[in-house]
């Protein structure tokens, strides 16, 4: 399979015309996009769901909105100390879904990852001291085991490096119900643990090579730098990826 990149860009099965059929395919690449909240994953999901032969997987936001009725994300925005472990305990299980989901496309393109949802929020509640010790070891004992016990291909990560402050402009902007109470300390907390688990690889292993696109610019701007990173994110075993201009 290492050479699945040159048989897929051979038979232009990425191509954005390109047609594919199964028989030419060993193995897939699966992406994560990560970032910050509303450091512009979305966005970036939507330009490449244009392309054929890709499939776009959404972070399961309505899902921990509504649980049967339940609305784990508005819970633990109003009191993380009591609601964290059960958002962070669904948000592990859902994410563990999206990863071992049937493969439909040569491509897969996730919206963030179970590893982010571990070393970036779970971290940030407990380092921040509103998740009890006993919470997160639990959290951490069951994440040990899924990796463990759990294959999760991932390929690429890509990393939208969006500052805090462009991130809160957007949040208010988006209006999103529970995150209205949701001060920009929290988006550099968050920031922060991306750099350090990204860039400066002091925070947890990364299972993947990375990708870093910044994306405090506009729109527009963003979906050109999207276009000239097309070949970086859709064919990553050509080689090591770099930070992307
Ligand atoms: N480059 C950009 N410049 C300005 N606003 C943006 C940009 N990218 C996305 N947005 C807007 O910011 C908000 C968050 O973007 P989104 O793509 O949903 O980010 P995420 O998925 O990371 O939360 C949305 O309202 C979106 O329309
Ligand atoms: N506490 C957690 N919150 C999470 C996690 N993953 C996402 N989120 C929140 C952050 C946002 O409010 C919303 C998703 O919005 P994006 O802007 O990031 O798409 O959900 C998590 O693991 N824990």
């Amino acid at each position: 399979c290492s050479d699945s990149a040159a048989r897929i860009s051979s038979h232009s099965c990425v191509a954005k015309e390109g047609t594919w059929s199964e028989a030419q395919f060993c193995c897939w690449f699966q992406i994560c996009i990560e970032g910050n909240i509303a450091s512009g994953k979305t966005t970036c999901l939507e330009y490449f769901a244009k392309t054929n032969n890709i499939e776009v997987l959404p972070e399961p936001v309505s899902k921990w909105r509504n649980l049967r009725g339940h609305n784990l994300l508005g819970l633990m925005y109003e009191d993380v100390s009591r609601w964290a472990i059960t958002l962070q305990s669904y948000v592990q299980l859902t994410m563990l879904e999206q990863h071992t989901l049937p493969l439909t496309a040569p491509i897969r393109m996730m919206e963030r990852s179970i590893y982010s949802a571990k070393y970036i929020f779970v971290e940030n509640h407990y380092r921040s001291c509103r998740m009890p010790a006993v919470d997160y070891e639990v959290l951490s004992q069951w994440f040990q085991w899924i990796i463990s016990n759990v294959k999760i291909q991932i390929d690429l990560i890509v990393y939208l490096q969006t500052s805090p402050e462009a991130c809160y402009k957007r949040l208010r902007n988006r209006c999103r119900e529970e995150e209205q109470i949701v001060p920009l300390e929290y988006l550099v907390a968050i920031h922060q643990l991306y750099e350090d688990w990204l860039i400066n690889h002091t925070l947890f292993t990364i299972p993947a090579p990375v990708l870093v696109i910044p994306a405090d610019h506009d729109l527009q701007k963003m979906l050109k730098r999207y276009e000239k990173n097309w070949e970086r994110i859709l064919s990553p075993s050509r080689g090591p990826v770099t930070c992307s201009q």
